[in-house]
């Protein structure tokens, strides 16, 4: 005779109560009969995807974790959209708001949290709303359809996360936050300063060190009055401050509570039988908002229900991405100095990376990554293992080598136990992800993403999972090409050639044609479309501007301040006493508070002020320097010839040359060439995207150098005689480069990916090298200087203007 199964019900169908279950059902099948209460309408979803859901990344249904259909496979009774009102202990019942009451050997209570909603006048006024659920994001999604003007209240990773989804769906978005910097108990102020600089790239605006004090208009919000008496307008007001523990329930059934539910190790709260596990429980104090120590707690949950021995849980360390498309930003551990620990930092504003490592006596405490995240994963492995870094601190803080992860020297992912979570975010563990290369024959991080989920949410754990693919699977390994964006499965040359084939014109065109998963496309697949089209139809295509990043959009360069900078062209770095007075005067004339000379050899007047811009540019009368966007930037010299006593050949003539040949180019990634007039190379040209180096007799045309972080020297393409046959590489290169490198792509990556020989072989014949040659003249040929457009046309002229707030709304 099988033994009766005792009587489990869990209240609160979310992340961290299911994942309970779905252990425990591994663990001990026959052991419970299980009942779940959830208050929403649905079977359990990844919240974690609202935000991708809200930026177009993902659609509701495949937010799903467990389908009505699971619930049924495992006999589990499901109640959705049924509250517990309230809990007899002593009789071991719960009540529902829908006049349900269920008996339970044992209770778990997974409550979550409710979202923390400013209590100022007003708040209960329509279209104030939180970002928690699938109801606020339907909230979201269905307002932009009618209105324009959202902010958002709290510059967290929640806050953020929201705003960049409204941004996508075409509202203009202003982030409210109460300190000086955003996701301050994420990030340093330094990292904080270049996300602030990125997202505003992409329109965001942000009203930082401000209070709010009271919700305008009168049904439906209006606007949003802060405590300096400035106001905002507002169609949307999303607040996003934060999140407490969903307790009520638990208190008023007389379970012990302090911030959240109290528990033990084991998730154990006061009263024998009943559980609590999730955000709205605390452990130690502490009540988490992330899913990985969530996934721990319930790992530990149902080893205790199953009767299966457990050490308990004691505690997390986190770590943060956030879910942005284009900017990388990670967070872990101990992010601020303390007292006796010691922080090292690398930062290149040029390329927009910044890393740091906190570390306390021989060990890695904390790190703070923005714009290359790669080592994110790497690194919180060792932070949560204590790992002693001593000697590697250098090596770790400019890059984890890739052989760390896989090779047998590293040995650091065969190391780790089966059950150590590789993906925090979906909670699986080394064991699942091995098993599923080695028995369920995923060869690819993708085909492991879709068997097991790992790296489905934030992507942070991608390199981790890269490694065990090439752990386990070696040389069965295969790179599988994934789509250029979440809207869509073709790569960038199926793209091309559909564009091609089926003579398609503007990108609503292609996403509509080509079956884009999210009709309006996102920042990712928008400009790159934007490119391909330009690249692919240079006569009859009109660009984009609003598939265009904000400072190609201004044809200036936003600062952190909110400020522009003007760089008018120098050719070759070239200038006169005529130019350097008139960049002078319009310098005095409108007050730019700091002129630099560029590393490319240019001026750089910063801290414009926006409706400054055009009358700047008309006094100037100069070309655009083009030093935001991906064009062609600089040629930058040396004095070559013409005065060094090195020089063989007339460095500044060539590179006057090219750049008047090149300039207002549109590429795939910016562009910088150098000449430099003797192999001495002053002008560093082979760092360059294309570098001329003089030689006796004639020139070295280099190719795919990079500075910045990942610092790449040139390789040789070839050795030409004449300046003719420099022009002549030069346009054949570059045009190879704009047909046939993804968008986003540079030279030095590009080159890598290729390889050297595919372009030598395929710039070989002087045949080729002329059509190519004759196409990029045609490109820009079609070309005008932006700063005049914008000067000579009013309507341009028109969104350069101050905008003015009313005094109230
Ligand atoms: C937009 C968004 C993005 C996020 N992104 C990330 C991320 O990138 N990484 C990360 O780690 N975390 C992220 N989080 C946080 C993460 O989603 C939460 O930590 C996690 O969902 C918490 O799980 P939980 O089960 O404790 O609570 P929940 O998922 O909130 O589940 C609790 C459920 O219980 C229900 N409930 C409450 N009371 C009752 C009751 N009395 N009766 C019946 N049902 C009840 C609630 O309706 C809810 O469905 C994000 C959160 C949001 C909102
Ligand atoms: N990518 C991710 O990991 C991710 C994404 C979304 C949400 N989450 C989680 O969801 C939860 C909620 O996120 P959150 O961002 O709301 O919480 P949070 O507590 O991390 O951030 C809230 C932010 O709001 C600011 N704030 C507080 N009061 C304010 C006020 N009156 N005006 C303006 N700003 C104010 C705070 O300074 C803080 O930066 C957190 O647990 C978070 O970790 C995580
Ligand atoms: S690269 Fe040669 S020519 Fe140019 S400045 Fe240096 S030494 Fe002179
Ligand atoms: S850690 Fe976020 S998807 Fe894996």
């Amino acid at each position: 005779m099988t033994a009766k199964r005792k009587k489990l019900i869990l209240v609160g169908n979310g992340m961290a109560g299911v994942r309970v279950i779905e252990h425990l059902l591994k663990l001990a099948p026959e052991a419970y009969e299980i009942t779940i209460f959830g208050s929403e309408p649905y079977p359990n979803y990844n919240r974690i995807m609202l935000s991708s859901v809200l930026a177009g990344g993902a659609s509701l249904d495949e937010i799903v974790i467990n389908d009505l259909e699971w619930y049924r496979s495992f006999n589990i009774t499901l109640y959705t959209g049924h509250t517990v009102t309230s809990i007899d202990t002593a009789a071991h019942r719960v009540y529902t708001d829908q006049g349900i009451t269920a008996e339970y050997d044992e209770l778990i209570l997974a409550t979550g949290s409710n979202p923390f909603m400013l209590p100022i006048p007003g708040a209960e006024k329509e279209g104030v709303i939180a970002f928690r659920d699938i109801k606020d994001t339907q909230i979201m999604q269905d307002v932009s359809q009618k209105y324009t003007k959202a902010l958002v209240i709290g510059g967290g990773l929640l806050g953020l996360e929201a705003a960049r989804g409204l941004l996508h769906l075409g509202m203009n978005v202003s982030v409210v936050h109460i300190h000086e910097y955003i996701m301050e108990r994420q990030l340093d102020e330094s990292a904080s300063r270049m996300l602030r600089g990125e997202l505003e790239a992409q329109g965001m605006r942000f009203l930082l060190k401000k209070q709010s004090e009271a919700i305008l208009g009168k049904k439906r919000v209006k606007g949003l009055l802060f405590a300096d008496g400035e106001t905002a307008e507002a169609d949307l007001i999303v607040m996003a401050v934060g999140i407490k523990p969903n307790v009520e329930l638990a208190r008023s059934s007389g379970i012990e509570v302090s911030r959240g539910i109290v528990v033990n190790d084991y998730m154990e709260t006061n009263l024998p039988g009943i559980y609590a596990v999730g955000e709205c429980a605390e452990h130690r104090g502490i009540a988490y908002g992330l899913v990985a120590p969530l996934y721990e707690q319930g790992a530990v949950l149902a080893k205790r229900l199953a009767g299966v021995p457990t050490e308990g849980y004691a505690g997390s360390v986190t770590s943060t991405k956030l879910k942005v498309s284009g900017v990388d930003v990670f967070s872990a551990g101990q992010y601020n100095e303390q007292p006796g620990t010691k922080a090292l930092r690398f930062q290149d504003e040029t390329e927009g990376v910044y890393k740091k490592l906190v570390i306390s006596g021989d060990k890695l405490v904390g790190a703070v990554l923005f714009g290359d995240t790669n080592d994110g994963a790497e690194l919180f492995s060792m932070i949560k293992k204590g790992e002693n870094i001593k000697g590697r601190e250098k090596e770790l803080l400019l890059g984890v080598p890739a052989d760390a992860l896989a090779s047998p020297k590293g040995n650091r992912l065969e190391g780790m136990a089966d059950d150590e979570i590789i993906c925090g975010c979906n909670g699986v563990t080394k064991g699942t992800i091995a098993n599923a290369i080695t028995s369920g024959g995923c060869t690819s991080a993708l085909q492991i993403k879709s068997c097991t989920k790992a790296s489905a949410s934030c992507g942070g754990c991608k390199p981790l999972v890269e490694g065990l693919l090439q752990l386990y699977a070696g040389e069965a390994a295969v790179t599988v090409k994934e789509g250029i964006c979440g809207c869509t499965t073709l790569g960038r040359d199926e793209i091309v050639a559909e564009i091609k084939r089926m003579k398609l014109t503007t990108v609503r065109e292609v996403m509509h044609v080509l079956d884009w998963s999210n009709e309006e496309g996102c920042p990712k697949c928008r400009p790159s479309l934007n490119y391909y089209l330009g690249m692919l139809w240079p006569e009859e295509y009109v660009d984009e501007n609003e598939s265009r990043y904000t400072n190609e959009r201004y044809h200036a360069n936003i600062q952190k301040d909110g400020t522009y900078s003007v760089v008018p062209r120098i050719y070759g770095g070239v200038t006169s006493p005529a130019d350097l007075i008139k960049i002078a005067e319009v310098a005095v004339k409108y007050d730019v508070p700091l002129v630099k000379f560029t590393g490319g050899q240019r001026l750089d007047l910063l801290g414009v002020k926006k409706e400054d811009l055009p009358k700047m540019w008309e006094e100037l009368d100069m070309p655009s320097g083009h030093a935001y966007g991906k064009t062609l930037r600089t040629v930058k010299t040396c004095v070559g010839s013409t005065y060094c006593r090195f020089g063989t050949q007339d460095a500044m003539g060539m590179g006057i040359r090219l750049e008047k040949a090149f300039e207002r180019m549109n590429a795939p990634g910016k562009v910088k060439l150098a000449v430099s007039g003797c192999p001495r190379n002053c002008a560093e040209a082979t760092i360059k995207d294309f570098g001329i180096v003089a030689i006796d007799g004639g020139w070295e045309l280099h190719i795919g150098g990079n500075g910045g972080v990942h610092v790449r020297a040139t390789d040789l393409l070839c050795v030409v005689k004449t300046d003719d046959e420099v022009l002549e590489w030069a346009s054949a290169f570059l045009q190879y480069y704009r047909e046939n490198a993804g968008w986003n792509e540079r030279t030095a990556q590009w080159v890598e990916r290729v390889g050297l020989e595919s372009i030598k072989q395929a710039l070989e014949s002087r045949e080729e090298r002329l059509a190519l040659m004759e196409r990029i003249q045609k490109a820009l040929s079609l070309t005008t200087d932006p700063w005049k457009q914008i000067v000579n046309t009013p309507e341009l002229r028109k969104n350069f203007e101050p905008i003015s707030l009313p005094e109230t709304v």
